[in-house]
C-alpha cells in the first residue's frame, strides 16, 4: 500500500509543480492534484520519477491521499480561484487540517480566509513564495503567516524545502492573519521597484550613449560584480545578451515595450496611501507599466509632440558609472521605503514584524534576492526602532557618496527628455526627507484661505485661521 502522503498540493502550473517536485525531491510523500487533470498526468509522466508522488483526479481521493492533520498547499490563481478551491476540499476535511495558500494572494483575503476557516474548525497559513519557477523548485523564499501552531505543523518541510544562505532556511514565521501575504506583497512592490530601476539604467545606456543591448548587457554584468550584486542584475545582463533565433536581433529589442502586471505592485501602493507612507519609487514603477501599457497613446504623442532628440553622447567610464551609481542609490532609497511600508503596517495591524528576519530570508531564493539585504539584515540586527534605512551608517555613507553623480544623471536624462520616473521621484524623496522646512506651510495657507482649514505656527502652539478675504485679522481656532 502507498505511503500516506506528507503533503497535498493543489494546483500544478509553474509554482504549484516545481514545488511539489522540490518537496518530492527532499524526500517527502506528495499528494498532487489540479482541476485540469492532465497537468497532474503531465507532472507524473515527466517528473514522476523523482520522487514519491501521488497523482489524484478527484478532490476525495487527494484528500484521503494525505496523513492526518493534513497540510494542503494551494497553489492556484489568486482571488476567486482560492476560495473556490477552498470550498471544494472542506467537505473532505478532519478537523485539524491546515490549508496553506501559497500564492499571491491579498492579504485581507488572507485575513478573512484565516478567521472563515478558524470558525470551522480547520487551520490556515497564508504563505507568500517568491523564486518563480527555479526557486519554487531549487529552494524559494517563504513568507508564512497565520496562526504559529499551524505553521509549526509544516515548518519542518517549509524550512527543507526553502532556500539556505548560511546554513540559515529563507523561511521563517512572518506574523498572524495576513502578515505573510503583506509582507510578500511588498517584496514583489520593491521587485516592481528595482525591475522599473534596471530598465531606465538600460535606457540611459542606450538613449543618452548609443550603446546597444549587448554591450549594455556586459556593463550589467560588470556591475553584478560590485555593490548591486542580485539575482535581477544578473538576469537583466542575461536578457540584454540574448539573441533572437528568427531575426538575428537582441530578443529585448524585438520584445513588445508595454509591462503586464497582476496586482501586487498596485496593492502595495495602494496599501502605503492608505497607511500614509511615502512610497513613491513603488508607485512610480507601478504608473510606469501603467504608462507602458498604453502604447497607442504613446505612439500617438510621438508624433504629435514632437521632440528633437539630442545626439547620444560618449558612454565614458564617468558616465557608466554615474549611472550606476544613481540606480544603486535609487535602488537603496525603494528598499527604504519598502521597510518603512513594512514597519508602518506592522504597527497598524499589530504583527510585530521582525524587519532584520524579512531581510535574511530575502536574501536568498527570491526574486529581490541581493548582496545588500545583508547590510539590512545588520541595520535592523539588535532589534533597535530604525526611523528610515537611509539613516542608518552603511546606507547613508552610500547615498552621500553616490549623489552628485545620481543628481547629474537626473540632470542629464531631463534635459535630454530620458524619462526616468523612478530614478527622479527617488531623488525628489531624498531631497524632500532631508529638508527640515519644505514648501508646504504654503499648502497650509492656501487650505486655510479656500477653506477655513486652520494652520500650526512656528512661534507658538495651536491652530489658527486667518480671515483672508475678510478683515486680515487672524484667530485662534
Ligand atoms: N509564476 C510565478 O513566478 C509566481 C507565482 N506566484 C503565485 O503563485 C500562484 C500560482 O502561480 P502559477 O503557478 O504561476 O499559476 P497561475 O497563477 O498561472 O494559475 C494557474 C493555476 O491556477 C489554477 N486555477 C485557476 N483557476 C482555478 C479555479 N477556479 N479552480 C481551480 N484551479 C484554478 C489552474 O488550474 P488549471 O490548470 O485547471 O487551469 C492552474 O493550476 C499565483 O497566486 C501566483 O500569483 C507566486 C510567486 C511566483
Ligand atoms: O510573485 C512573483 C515574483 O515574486 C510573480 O512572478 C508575480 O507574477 C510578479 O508580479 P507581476 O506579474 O505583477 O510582474
Amino acid at each position: 500500500m502507498t505511503k500516506l502522503a506528507d503533503i497535498g498540493v493543489y494546483g500544478l502550473a509553474t509554482m504549484g509543480a516545481n514545488l511539489a517536485r522540490n518537496a518530492a525531491g527532499k524526500g517527502f510523500t506528495v499528494a498532487v492534484a489540479n482541476r485540469n487533470h492532465e497537468r497532474t498526468d503531465e507532472l507524473i509522466a515527466e517528473h514522476g520519477h523523482e520522487g514519491a508522488f501521488v497523482p489524484a483526479h478527484g478532490i476525495a481521493d487527494f484528500v484521503a491521499a494525505i496523513a492526518t492533520p493534513r497540510p494542503i498547499l494551494i497553489m492556484v490563481k489568486a482571488g476567486a480561484p482560492v476560495d473556490a478551491v477552498i470550498e471544494e476540499l472542506l467537505p473532505h476535511l478532519d478537523q485539524g487540517d491546515i490549508i496553506i495558500d501559497g500564492g499571491n494572494s491579498l492579504f485581507t483575503d488572507t485575513a478573512r480566509r484565516n478567521a472563515y476557516l478558524k470558525g470551522k474548525g480547520f487551520r490556515f497559513v497564508g504563505m507568500g513564495v517568491s523564486g518563480g519557477e527555479e526557486g519554487a523548485l531549487i529552494g524559494p523564499s517563504m513568507m508564512p503567516g497565520g496562526e504559529v501552531e499551524a505553521y509549526e505543523r509544516v515548518a519542518p518541510m517549509f524550512t527543507r524545502m526553502a532556500a539556505q544562505v548560511d546554513g540559515e532556511p529563507c523561511c521563517t514565521h512572518i506574523g498572524p492573519d495576513g502578515a505573510g501575504h503583506y509582507v510578500k506583497m511588498v517584496h514583489n512592490g520593491i521587485e516592481y521597484a528595482d525591475m522599473q530601476l534596471i530598465a531606465e539604467a538600460y535606457d540611459l545606456l542606450k538613449t543618452l550613449h548609443g550603446l546597444d543591448a549587448p554591450a549594455i548587457g556586459e556593463i550589467f554584468a560588470e556591475w553584478n560584480k560590485g555593490e548591486l550584486d542580485s539575482y535581477l542584475i544578473e538576469i537583466t545582463a542575461e536578457v540584454l545578451k540574448k539573441t533572437d533565433a528568427s531575426t538575428g536581433k537582441p530578443l529585448v529589442d524585438v520584445i513588445t515595450d508595454e509591462a503586464e502586471q497582476k496586482g501586487t505592485g498596485l496593492w502595495t501602493s495602494k496599501s502605503a496611501l492608505d497607511l500614509g507612507v511615502p512610497l513613491t519609487a513603488i508607485t512610480e514603477a507601478v504608473f510606469a507599466r501603467v504608462l507602458s501599457s498604453r502604447r497607442g497613446q504613446r505612439i500617438e504623442a510621438e508624433g504629435l509632440l514632437v521632440h528633437a532628440k539630442p545626439p547620444a553622447t560618449l558612454a565614458s567610464d564617468e558616465a557608466i558609472e554615474a549611472i550606476r551609481a544613481g540606480l544603486y542609490a535609487s535602488k537603496i532609497v525603494a528598499y527604504a521605503q519598502g521597510f518603512q511600508q513594512l514597519q508602518v503596517a506592522s504597527d497598524e495591524y499589530g504583527w510585530n514584524l521582525k524587519l532584520g528576519d524579512l531581510a535574511t530570508i530575502w536574501r536568498g531564493g527570491c526574486i529581490i534576492r541581493a548582496r545588500f539585504l545583508n547590510r539590512i539584515r545588520e541595520a535592523y540586527g539588535d532589534g533597535a526602532p530604525v526611523s528610515s534605512l537611509l539613516f542608518e551608517p552603511y546606507f547613508r555613507e552610500a547615498v552621500l557618496a553616490a549623489e552628485p553623480k545620481w543628481r547629474k544623471v537626473v540632470g542629464e536624462a531631463i534635459a535630454a527628455g530620458v524619462p526616468t520616473p523612478a530614478f527622479s521621484s527617488a531623488l525628489a524623496y531624498y531631497d524632500g526627507l532631508r529638508r527640515a522646512r519644505g514648501p508646504a506651510n504654503l499648502l497650509q495657507g492656501l487650505r486655510d484661505y479656500f477653506g477655513a482649514h486652520t494652520y500650526g505656527r512656528l512661534d507658538k502652539p495651536g491652530k489658527y485661521h486667518t480671515r483672508w478675504a475678510q478683515d486680515g485679522s487672524e484667530v485662534k481656532a
